[in-house]
């Protein structure tokens, strides 16, 4: 087991997290691993777009409520999506556990100490995370090994690359000193607008000057995620893309990001 850590975070939000948490974990489990997804996000958009209500389940609240209070939360927490494909749930109610966690010891690394006890059993374990640079994700940070940054080919998107990547910075000086960015994929694009021709650039010279700031080379992923009304479709239905439309071009791109990911 390969045990890797990966939080896909961005402060934005519908950019494409819960998508490509979901269709990325999709295609590593078809292709032979063993992948555990964490809804991270209050809105819990990954548990839904699985067909789960987890309201009355164990979810990610229970797990990190019981060791705040080092209470025992006993087996059964993780649900099994499809062969190799696991999740732990989410729900509202962890929006309310970022209130808790303001007078608790150690505050940042709670979720950490979660998915060490588990990530033994899986080779990849993919957050979900949340669009905020709260607590939360702070928490995610603190605990992975590396993350996927997906930007939308939009202004706002290609400007808030800085202050994400400040954050990230800052964890790695403070509580992670091992955290890699593995790169910035890029999501829901339209080849055929100039707009995107010009975000892409846009995106790429975000890259180039947080090289210079922050002296830090980071990738933007060869493959990218083409915009396809079958995404939104797939998550009605509550299915991956791959399952969804398996030829569809959405469902190609997160196979060979899968691929590109893993090398
Ligand atoms: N490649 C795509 N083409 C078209 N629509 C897409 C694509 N990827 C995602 N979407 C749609 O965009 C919306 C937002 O996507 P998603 O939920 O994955 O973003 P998110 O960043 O996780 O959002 P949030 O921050 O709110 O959790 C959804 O309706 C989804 O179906």
């Amino acid at each position: 087991m390969k045990n890797k850590v990966t939080a896909i975070v961005n402060q934005k939000g519908g950019i494409g997290k819960t998508t490509t948490a979901l269709n990325l974990g999709y295609a590593l489990s078809e292709e032979g691993k063993k992948v555990l997804l964490i809804d991270f996000d209050p809105q819990a958009s990954l548990t839904a777009s699985v067909g789960i209500n987890a309201d009355n389940k164990t979810n990610i609240y229970t797990l990190m409520a019981n060791s705040i209070e080092e209470k025992e939360t006993g087996e059964n927490y993780i649900v099994n999506i499809k062969n190799n494909l696991d999740i732990i749930p989410s729900t509202l109610d962890l929006a309310g556990i970022e209130m808790t966690l303001v007078n608790v010891m150690s505050r940042e690394t709670i979720l950490k100490s979660i998915i060490d006890e588990i990530k033994k059993d899986y080779d990849y374990v993919l957050i979900d995370c949340s669009p905020s640079l709260g607590t939360l994700t702070i928490n995610a940070l603190a605990a992975c090994d590396s993350v996927i940054i997906p930007v939308t080919p939009e202004y706002l998107s290609a400007k808030g690359l800085g202050l994400l990547v400040k954050n990230i910075n800052l964890i790695k000086k403070r509580i992670n000193p091992n955290i890699v960015i593995d790169g910035i994929l890029i999501t829901m694009l339209n080849k055929r607008t100039n707009l995107s021709k010009e975000m892409v650039k846009a995106i790429n010279e975000s890259t180039r000057y947080i090289k210079n700031q922050y002296d830090l080379d980071i990738k933007v992923f060869e493959n990218k995620i083409p915009i396809s009304v079958k995404a939104g479709e797939a998550m009605l239905y509550k299915q991956s893309v791959i399952q969804y439309d398996p030829k569809n071009q959405v469902a190609g791109a997160y196979k060979e990001f899968a691929r590109e990911w893993v090398i």
